[in-house]
């Protein structure tokens, strides 16, 4: 018999995490989530209870004791007629404790992402703690909290302490039970990836659940649990629908075409895609990796637009895509820019849809659906789209910009490209249309006969003496307001991370030209994820964006059988007194600790919504860098075929990246758009809209492989490179301090600016 659990989300990003481990204890579970304002008030999920065995209350951002403000229909829901099994876990806990007359109260030290010893009380009879029950009687579980459940002896009668944490708060309860009820609840998060014994409380959970749906407390009562019936099953798939689960298109059998490689060995070195790039008679993409380490940056593919490729742009501001071909010559910059602002404008060789950014997802997804191969698997890009998506294609962002309107999203399908192997030494032509121009083969093969020293062909680390550069760097007044801003919101429950950050504008007294802009860039901060893309897709020597990137961190990388997530968080500057061990002392400490493993908990959550299985393959490795020490954790999914997902799916549906945002990714995602970030970045125009910066670059090819970076330590032009901008910043927690985050800034925004700075 299935076990329907009703799971109500407050827009956390541990959700997933907790739905798993539900559905991890049985094979018939099913987990029915909504959010706590999918219905005004709770009284519109009563009909529905009859069919659920169970409720879990999830965790979330907000304070019980602002009601339905920060709570939604969770503040009507414990009325003591609710004769149905609950378990609260945190934001929920602290809801159900509230219902109960008991006050929510701020914690003096506030934890989040911390583990700590979880003691389970000693009560009289131990069929009192049933929720324990195979418990040792200590435990270590993860909490994420500003609030807690302030138990005395006056307001707590009802509720039965079951376990207790100790601090320098002094004992916080962690868990209770609401006597005469089968309602439960946890402070702790049982479904983090460093929490001990998750799968045990929950299945404990379901065990008192089922005997308490036995009894005659739930049989007489108005929700006695329905057979399972059509009617039923009616009422549980309409919950179901209220969230989207769609995707972005639907996979079929795929053909295995040839594809055209040409392998040519050449001797391994880090700068061989920037030289031959350098010898170039056309116009390129270069994404390409300028360290070679193991599991990332291994490969560089220099993309190859011709007049075949097509071009996808989306204007957020607008609700429009524009399609074209490469430098169609039907199209001006005049014709382009009429249609972008006039949707009753149309020009020959231009396709205008309006549509918002979810839509351009299935626009492309449409588009890639027939040109995907079963075809070499083993080859990281055979040709498909690349290109640049910026932080507001996410979700929860909008690009609200009134002064500017730029492009949100520009990808081109490539049929051409040149890959470089680091790892085994191989430049290889592939085309996915036998098309590959000859004389592009010509030039790369004299210049890999070529035993001169090509590395001349370089351009130098030093930018032109004669070019001066008007720098408009934010302010340490502002960042510090922000900062502030931003404790308030951790220390009233809003935000357990807020990855803020600053954006800087450059304007040089003299245009540089991108590709020698970048070079320079490259050799001064090596990355491994490193992309030059001018978007010169109307006509040569003139863009609408620009990106030039030196990313140390790979978003998402995918096949079709699977996906990796690489998140940073925690960063120690690099100078002559810091070495790598001393690196690894700082990087270990609670703060950068609990700074990463939020990231990874909410990483492992965006993957749960659509996978089964994901794990933690590597729990925070420090990685050296050109300027900095990082603190790197891999995550992956698996059973991705099992699904009717695909790679692209994970991209849309975990996008902005977590590790911009911080968590929970909704609400923090807002707060920094709506309170923060405007006013902090109002020395430039355009401020409350990163753009690229935060968004991701990389590709989706056509035999389903994809690898996309975190537009970090880059710089973006609009303007066809007359102005750069540059962003930068971290995660602050409750941890943080306003120096060192300052300086922490600072250093992220020099491994980009000190090419201009020092020019
Ligand atoms: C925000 C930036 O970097 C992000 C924040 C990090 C952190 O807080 O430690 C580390 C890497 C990135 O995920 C940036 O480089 O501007
Ligand atoms: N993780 C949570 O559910 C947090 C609950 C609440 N917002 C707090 O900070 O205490």
């Amino acid at each position: 018999m299935v076990v329907n659990v009703l799971f109500v989300d407050s827009y956390d990003s541990f959700t997933y995490n907790l739905v798993n481990l539900i559905r991890a204890q049985d094979k018939q579970i099913h987990v029915t989530i909504i959010h706590n304002d999918t219905f005004a008030t709770f009284d519109e999920v009563r009909p529905f209870l009859s069919c659920f065995d169970c409720i879990v209350v999830g965790p979330g951002p907000g304070n019980p004791e602002n009601g339905c403000r920060d709570v939604g229909l969770l503040h009507d829901m414990f009325s003591q007629d609710l004769k149905v099994p609950v378990l609260g876990i945190c934001l929920g806990f602290q809801v159900m404790c509230r219902a109960m007359g008991c006050p929510v109260k701020q914690l003096k030290e506030i934890k989040h992402g911390q583990v700590y010893d979880i003691t389970v009380a000693n009560l009289e009879s131990k069929s009192q703690n049933e929720l324990f029950a195979e418990y040792p009687a200590a435990f270590k579980s993860v909490r994420y909290h500003s609030l807690h459940v302030a138990v005395d002896s006056d307001s707590s009668e009802g509720i039965i302490p079951l376990c207790y944490t100790h601090d320098e708060n002094g004992p916080v309860l962690m868990g209770a039970k609401i006597a005469e009820t089968a309602w439960y609840g946890v402070q702790y998060h049982p479904e983090s990836c460093c929490s001990e014994l998750g799968g045990q409380l929950i299945s404990n959970f379901l065990r008192i659940a089922k005997e308490y749906n036995d009894s005659k407390d739930r049989k007489n009562s108005s929700y006695q649990l329905l057979d399972n019936s059509s009617q039923k099953q009616t009422a549980i798939s309409f919950l179901d629908k209220t969230i989207d689960k769609s995707s972005v298109y639907e996979k079929t059998e795929l053909k295995d075409l040839p594809i055209y490689v040409e392998d040519i060995p050449v001797t391994p070195n880090a700068h061989l895609a920037l030289i031959i790039c350098n010898v170039l008679n056309v116009p390129f993409f270069l994404m390409s990796s300028s360290t070679i380490q193991d599991n990332r940056g291994e490969y560089s593919i220099i993309a190859l637009p011709n007049e075949r490729s097509t071009v996808f742009t989306h204007y957020d501001q607008k609700h429009k895509t524009l399609i074209h071909k490469w430098r169609d010559s039907r199209l001006s910059h005049e014709k382009y820019m009429a249609a972008v602002n006039d949707s009753h404008a149309p020009s020959e060789g231009l396709e205008s849809i309006n549509e918002d950014k979810f839509d351009f997802w299935k626009t492309v997804g449409n588009f890639m659906k027939d040109r995907m191969v079963a075809s070499r698997p083993d080859i990281p890009f055979i040709g498909g789209l690349v290109g640049v998506l910026g932080y507001e294609m996410g979700q929860f962002t909008v690009n609200g910009d009134k002064e500017k309107l730029v492009p949100d999203a520009k990808l081109v399908f490539i049929e051409n490209s040149i890959i470089v192997d680091l790892k085994k030494g191989t430049v290889s032509f592939v085309s996915l249309n036998n098309n590959f121009p000859e004389s592009v083969k010509g030039t790369v093969r004299s210049l890999m006969q070529d035993n001169s020293d090509s590395s001349s062909l370089l351009k130098s680390k030093k930018l032109p003496h004669d070019v001066g550069f008007d720098i408009r760097l934010p302010t340490r007044d502002a960042y510090a307001k922000a900062f502030k801003k931003s404790q308030n919101y951790l220390h009233n429950g809003d935000s357990y991370e807020v990855c803020l950050t600053t954006q800087t504008e450059v304007k040089p007294s003299k245009r540089v030209e991108p590709w020698r802009l970048f070079q320079t860039l490259i050799q001064r901060n090596p990355a491994p994820f490193s992309s030059f893309f001018e978007f010169s897709d109307l006509c040569p020597g003139s863009s609408h964006l620009c990106l030039l990137s030196t990313s140390p961190e790979r978003f998402l990388k995918w096949d079709r059988n699977g996906c990796e997530l690489r998140p940073i968080k925690g960063t120690v500057k690099k100078d002559h007194s810091v070495t790598l061990e001393s690196a690894t002392k700082i990087l270990k400490t609670p703060k950068e600790f609990g700074e990463n493993l939020m990231i990874l908990d909410l990483i492992r959550n965006d993957l749960y919504e659509l996978l089964d299985s994901v794990t933690v393959d590597e729990l925070m490795s420090v990685e050296e860098y050109e300027t900095v020490y990082q603190l790197v954790s891999v995550v992956k999914g698996h059973n991705l075929r099992q699904t009717a997902y695909s790679g692209i799916d994970l991209l849309r549906h975990s996008l902005p990246a977590g590790s911009m945002t911080g968590a929970p990714k909704k609400n923090t995602v807002q707060l920094l758009q709506n309170e923060i970030e405007t006013e902090l970045n109002s020395h430039i125009s355009s401020a409350g809209v990163r753009g690229v910066y935060s968004g991701v670059t990389g590709y989706w090819s056509c035999n389903d492989r994809g690898d996309w970076s975190v537009n970090i330590r880059c710089m973006y032009s609009y303007d066809n490179a007359n102005s750069w901008r540059l962003g930068a910043g971290g995660a602050i927690t409750v941890l943080s301090t306003l120096d060192g985050e300052w300086e922490e800034m600072h250093t992220k925004l020099e491994s980009a600016l000190q090419v201009f700075q020092d020019a």
